[in-house]
Parts: C-alpha cells; structure tokens; sequence
C-alpha cells in the first residue's frame, strides 16, 4: 500500500474513492511530506497524534464564509470526501482534512486539498459580488 504514495502522482487529475476499505491506514508523516509539494498552500499539522491538512483564509463578510462553503460542499460531494469546515471569528474561515475512516491522512485528502486550490476560492466569491 505505502508504495503507490511514494510515486508522487498528479493528485489533481485523481478521483477520491470511498473510505470504506477496513485495511485502509493512514500513511506515515515521510510519505505525506513527499506529496506536500503538489498542495504547497496547505499546512501538515498533527493534533492528538493525527496527521491533517490546514488552509486558513480571511473572508470579507460572515455571508461571504458561507458563499465559500458552499462552493467546497459542492466539490466535497462531487468527490465524496469531505473537509472539516471552521468559520470563527465572523470572517476567518479555516479548512481541515483528514480521513476519519482511518483517523488520519490518505490520499483522497490530498486529491481533495489539491482540488480546493484549483478552485481558486477568494477569486470565485470576489466574482460572484460583481455579477
Ligand atoms: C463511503 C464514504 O467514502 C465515506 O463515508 C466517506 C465520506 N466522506 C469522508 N470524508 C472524510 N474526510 N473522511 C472519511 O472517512 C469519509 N468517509
């Protein structure tokens, strides 16, 4: 299993599949390091022992964290791997993701944080203001 992660593959053109596989493991810190360069916006933190992928954006209104949620719902589903969401402090929004299946990192969330960016998120929500 460890050796598929040691190719870094172009997690951006891969699909996530489901986390219902009972051997699924969450991959070592070095193997996650090797794949950090393809979502080079992300944080790696571990908290309580569990490896996660951390991104922080400031927002321009509590409505426009929402607008932003909604968008990465929207790919969550389409994926069917799903972020945690935190919007504190009315317009600081913070993405985390993890495999809870397996109470840490696999490759499904690095697909889905590599997809995150693609989507270019403050630029869409700036968008939608104008239109
Ligand atoms: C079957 C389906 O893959 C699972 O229920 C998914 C749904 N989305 C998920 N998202 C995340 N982040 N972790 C999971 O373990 C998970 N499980």
């Amino acid at each position: 299993m460890a050796e598929q992660y040691m190719m870094p593959t172009c997690l951006i053109e891969k699909k996530c599949v489901p986390c219902n596989l009972k051997e699924l493991r969450p991959m070592d810190e070095d193997v996650a390091h090797t794949l950090m360069p393809q979502v080079d916006k992300w944080n790696l933190v571990k908290e309580s022992g569990v490896l996660k992928l951390r991104q922080s954006w400031t927002v321009k209104s509590f409505t426009k964290g929402l607008e932003f949620f909604k968008i990465v719902a929207n790919l969550a589903e389409n994926e069917g791997h799903h972020p945690d969401l935190h919007l504190v402090n009315w317009n600081n929004v913070t993405i985390e993701i993890w495999t809870h299946a397996c109470g840490g990192l696999t490759e499904n969330d690095f697909i889905l944080a590599a997809k995150i960016d693609k989507l270019n998120l403050l630029e869409q929500i700036r968008r939608n203001a104008s239109e």
